[in-house]
């Protein structure tokens, strides 16, 4: 009997599928993790917690989302940016998790983009019915640096499109423990979620949880 028989025998399996040049699923890649990362996540929203925010057009969006990190995404009727304090409570963003960082550090490498210092972790929790409409991720400063999207909770079909908003698109089941990187010539490509469909799941319950990290500075 050989001893790689046994070789990655706890380790839970990630396959990794190539969506595109620069785009990588790593399924399964935060599945030993999970509970950890839910966990901190949790620590987290206790200091910075999830809020509806507004669309520049004013309406409110149907995904709950707060930030980590020095630098946190918001919306609201003044337009997209990045701020480095909750205007909740105009205290500084809860750090990033170490294990949440070291995760997508790891997940990044693995996909072709070593040396990825993320400085923003969008939380983003979605309910049934939840969505988010196709867009691209644009506001940050630095595109050589990929994104590191983990979700975990009920499972969601991610829309991954092309350069253009009328281009074709690409539906991806994702599901707990998943993990996508895009970047290079991915990097600004058109995505978003659909409808989170009615379930529950065993650690989160009727929820999807997405955590989105970039460099935004
Ligand atoms: O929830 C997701 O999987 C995607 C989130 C996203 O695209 C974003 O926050 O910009
Ligand atoms: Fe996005």
């Amino acid at each position: 009997m050989t001893a790689d028989l046994f070789e990655n025998f706890l380790l839970p399996a990630t396959a990794v599928e190539s969506l595109e040049e620069g785009a990588t699923i790593l399924r399964g890649w935060a599945l030993a993790d999970a509970e950890s990362l839910i966990h901190a996540v949790q620590q987290g929203l206790m200091q910075s917690a999830l809020r509806q925010m507004s669309t520049p057009g004013g309406k409110t969006m149907s995904v709950a989302m707060s930030n980590f990190g020095s630098w946190g995404w918001v919306s609201d009727r003044q337009g997209y940016r990045y701020v480095s304090k909750d205007p909740e409570n105009a205290e500084p963003w809860p750090e990033i998790p170490a294990i949440i960082l070291n995760l997508a550090q790891a997940a990044s490498k693995k996909a072709g983009f070593a040396g990825f210092t993320p400085d923003a972790c969008l939380v983003n929790v979605y309910v049934p019915g939840a969505r988010m409409s196709l867009h691209q991720d644009k506001d940050e400063q630095d595109m050589d640096a990929p994104i590191v999207s983990i979700s975990l909770g009920l499972p969601a079909t991610f829309l991954f499109g092309g350069a253009q908003r009328r281009d074709k698109v690409k539906r991806i089941f994702v599901e707990h423990g998943d993990v996508l990187v895009w970047g290079g010539p991915a990097r600004l490509r058109y995505h978003g979620v659909a409808p989170i469909k009615p379930g529950e799941h065993p650690l989160v319950g009727a929820r999807r949880i997405n955590l989105t990290l970039r460099k935004a500075h």
